[in-house]
């Protein structure tokens, strides 16, 4: 098994000890994409879905019943593009747009007229950097400067003094080498705690596997549901029951979760 490093007395000791076939009927599994299950890139676009993923995936999510949901800060539309074999049920947005598993698209339009009335503000001040990406996903933008980190601190105090205009409404996010504004009325802790309110999420106890500040409101709710949290990367954190190194120890991970279920079947049978 790959490297996954428990915390001493978390729920994740307890789930750890399920026999597989149990482990296969209480799990449900809430999965950050980016630097979670794939590599980082240069730009959005770039980024690769390994097939081998694709299919573990997709096995996972038949095992747990269809309890496995994408969570992320990409629109829908992209992960749809990324993940183009498979439909699965998502989190997109940090929330902001869901796919529940009754296939149906929910468009949640609270606070996006505060966006709108930015828009136009944060495109203008984008030409005074070189290097910048804009990603405007309609119901958060974010704005990319891998390419220029030089510019991170100026564009922080120029984006926080813009936002402050719509400060009742929107916020800003920090992720790697980008900055993204949102509505404040959703976070990835409202996907989890939506989809845990209905099958086949319901009476499960999730797991929620993240590696960036942005997940660590989708961390907090598995664990409010009794069930845990996996941060991915380097960074220590206190609301982590345990860590995977990279997004290719979770792809390891995800792939012996799936094997192991497999055999318990095999041995029930
Ligand atoms: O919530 P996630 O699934 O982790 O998505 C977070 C953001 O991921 C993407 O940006 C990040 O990944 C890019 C590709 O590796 C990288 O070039 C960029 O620097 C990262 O910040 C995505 O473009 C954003 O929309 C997501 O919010
Ligand atoms: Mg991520």
């Amino acid at each position: 098994m790959p490297p996954l490093e428990l915390q001493p007395g978390s729920p994740a000791m307890r789930l750890n000890r399920l026999e597989p076939d149990e482990l296969r009927r209480r799990l449900a599994l809430f999965l950050d994409i980016d630097g979670t299950l794939i590599d980082l890139a240069a730009t959005p676009q770039s980024v690769v879905v390994p097939d081998t993923l694709m299919i573990v995936l997709r096995t996972l999510e038949l095992q747990l019943d269809g309890a496995l949901a994408l969570v992320t800060g990409r629109s829908l539309t992209d992960v749809d593009r990324l993940f183009s074999t498979h439909r699965f049920v998502v989190g997109a947005q940090h929330g902001g747009e869901m796919r529940g598993p009754a296939r149906q698209p929910r468009q949640e339009l609270i606070f996006v007229a505060a966006l709108n009335r930015l828009r136009p503000r944060v495109e203008t001040i984008l030409p005074s950097w070189k290097g910048l990406l804009l990603e405007d996903k309609g119901r958060s933008i974010a704005i990319h400067y891998r390419q220029n980190p030089g510019v991170a601190y100026e564009l922080k105090t120029t984006l926080h003094r813009l936002i402050a205009t719509e400060a009742d409404a929107l916020e800003l996010l920090e992720g790697k080498f980008v900055f993204e504004i949102k509505p404040k009325n959703f976070d990835k802790g409202d996907v989890v705690r939506a989809l845990m309110m209905v099958a086949p999420f319901k009476e499960r106890v999730p797991i929620f596997i993240g590696d960036d500040e942005t997940d660590r409101a989708g961390m907090a709710a598995s664990r409010a549901h009794s069930g845990c949290a996996i941060r991915v990367g380097d960074k220590r954190d206190l609301l982590a029951d345990g860590f995977l190194p990279s997004p290719a120890a979770t792809r390891a991970w995800l792939r012996e979760l799936s094997i192991r279920f497999d055999r318990g079947v095999t041995a029930a049978q």
